[in-house]
């Protein structure tokens, strides 16, 4: 399998350490100590019910709209602990972004899906808007196509289209960090290959984490590669070094399909 070759891992953006979540009394996630680095792919890998879906929540603190579910221990984005009571969620929306599985853009036109989020953290006047939306769509990789339809409905776009305009929407806000949540998993081999050139592209400016199923994704997208498995992180390391000499059994059987 082709991956990525070793660019030296950057500093941390996200320092998690000690990290437990509980739905409950079942205990999701246990002990994590992982660093996110910056402007920098982390992949995230394991078979279903492992807990990469409950990291990404912890990392936006999704999970807060939930009663019974907590997390403990450190999440430090730029060493600010954001699972404490004290972080402002607003802040922390603002700069944590999320791309989900299923496209979801809003029932409104391409203009006003990126236009909306803004305007929960900006005040922007209408040709600071028009600039931002141009940005977010050009750098979303959508804008050629989307340039003579901006008052049409986003419903109205393909199902790979749809997926950039939530990138597009993500990146309006201008956030730090990007959760991607099998964002290709819904869509054809071709908007595949766009998301992941454009996830390659918008490293250069934000930090990125990506959740997938599948290998050839993770060893083309990611920098560094975490393998999760019944809630504990089991091995981390450069994609290169993951994909061909991964240090634990369970990762080497995980990713030559033997299981999961
Ligand atoms: N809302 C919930 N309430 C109770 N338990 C939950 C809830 N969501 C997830 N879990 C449990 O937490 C554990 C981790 O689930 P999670 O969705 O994070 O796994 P995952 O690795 O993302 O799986 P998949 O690859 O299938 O999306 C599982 O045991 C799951 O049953």
């Amino acid at each position: 399998m082709q991956a990525r070759s070793g660019a030296a891992l950057n500093e941390a953006k996200v320092a998690i350490r000690n990290l437990d979540f509980f739905y409950a009394d079942n205990k999701a996630l246990k002990g994590i100590r992982l660093d996110i680095p910056d402007r920098q792919v982390t992949g995230m890998i394991g078979p279903s019910g492992c807990g990469k879906s409950t990291l990404l929540r912890v990392l936006n603190r999704m999970y807060s709209l939930y009663p019974g579910q907590r997390a403990t221990g450190e999440v430090l984005l730029d060493g600010q602990n954001i699972i404490s009571d004290d972080m402002d969620l607003n802040e922390l929306r603002s700069k944590v972004g999320m791309v989900f599985q299923k496209p979801t853009p809003f029932p409104m036109t391409i203009y006003e899906n990126i236009a909306f989020g803004v305007r929960l953290h900006e005040q922007l006047s209408k040709a600071q808007m028009d600039e931002r939306v141009e940005w977010a769509l050009t750098r979303a990789a959508l804008w050629t196509e989307a340039k003579d339809r901006l008052n049409s409905s986003a419903m109205g776009m393909s199902g790979g289209q749809q997926q950039r305009l939530c990138i597009a929407r993500t990146i309006a806000v201008r956030p730090e960090v990007i959760l991607f949540d099998e964002p290709t998993s819904a869509l054809d081999p071709i908007s595949t290959l766009k998301i992941e050139e454009l996830i390659d592209e918008l490293k250069r400016d934000f930090t990125l984490v990506i959740v997938t199923h599948n290998m050839q994704q993770a060893a083309r997208c990611a920098d560094q590669v975490a393998f999760f498995y019944l809630g504990e992180l089991i091995e981390v390391a450069p994609a290169l070094e993951m994909f061909t000499a991964p240090k634990h059994a369970k990762t080497q059987e995980y990713i030559t399909g033997r299981f999961g």
